[in-house]
């Protein structure tokens, strides 16, 4: 599986995940904007669409990118964001990492990146890029039935209609 980072030199090099990630053989980190593969699916907060298994033929040939930078600048990377035509967002899940741990859909690259495995339906891969994070598998265990649920439909619709389902039941069992 072909997975990038394009490491924007923003964080503690010390907490970063993708540095992690690349230590461990599960990741080229790239400093070049020119060095991001094509057609693969690109990570994007704020891309209207949300990753489902539809990008499936994508992440297989071409892989998935993450775009590993500060929260507070990754609204501004609009021309990393123009690179592909595969923006993606993630739908609802729960990051797990020690930084933005219980915080919805604020992921670390590489829950970002082990999320987008999982719903495309490269469930070990998933896994795989988790083990070495001491936090990793309790994100995939927290998130179990959402991203079974994601990972079991079709469409990029469908994972939205999923999402929003949970959230209106989230709501009314708070409001009950
Ligand atoms: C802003 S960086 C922060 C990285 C952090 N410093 C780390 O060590 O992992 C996280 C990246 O993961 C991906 N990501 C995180 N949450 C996401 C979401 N909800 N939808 C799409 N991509 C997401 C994006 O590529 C985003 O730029």
């Amino acid at each position: 599986m072909r997975i990038t980072v394009f490491h924007a030199n923003e964080c503690d090099r010390k907490k970063c995940t993708s540095i992690k990630m690349e230590k461990m053989g599960k990741c080229r980190l790239v400093y070049d904007i020119n060095k991001i593969p094509g057609g693969a699916v690109v990570l994007n907060p704020y891309a209207e669409k949300a990753v489902s298994y539809e990008d499936y033929k994508y992440v297989q040939r071409r892989g998935v990118v993450g775009l590993d930078c500060s929260w507070n600048e990754v609204s501004q990377s609009k021309k990393f964001f123009s690179l592909s035509k595969y923006h993606r967002s993630l739908p609802f899940l729960i990051a797990t990492n020690p930084v933005n741990y219980g915080k919805p859909c604020i992921l670390s690259t590489v829950e970002a990146i082990a999320a987008t495995l999982y719903i495309t339906r490269f469930k070990d891969e998933a896994y795989d890029m988790m083990d070495g994070f001491k936090w990793g598998h309790t994100f995939l265990e927290l998130n179990q039935d959402l991203l079974e649920a994601y990972s079991e439909v079709d469409t990029s619709a469908e994972v939205v209609r999923l999402q929003n389902e949970f959230l209106e039941n989230s709501k009314k069992e708070v409001n009950d």
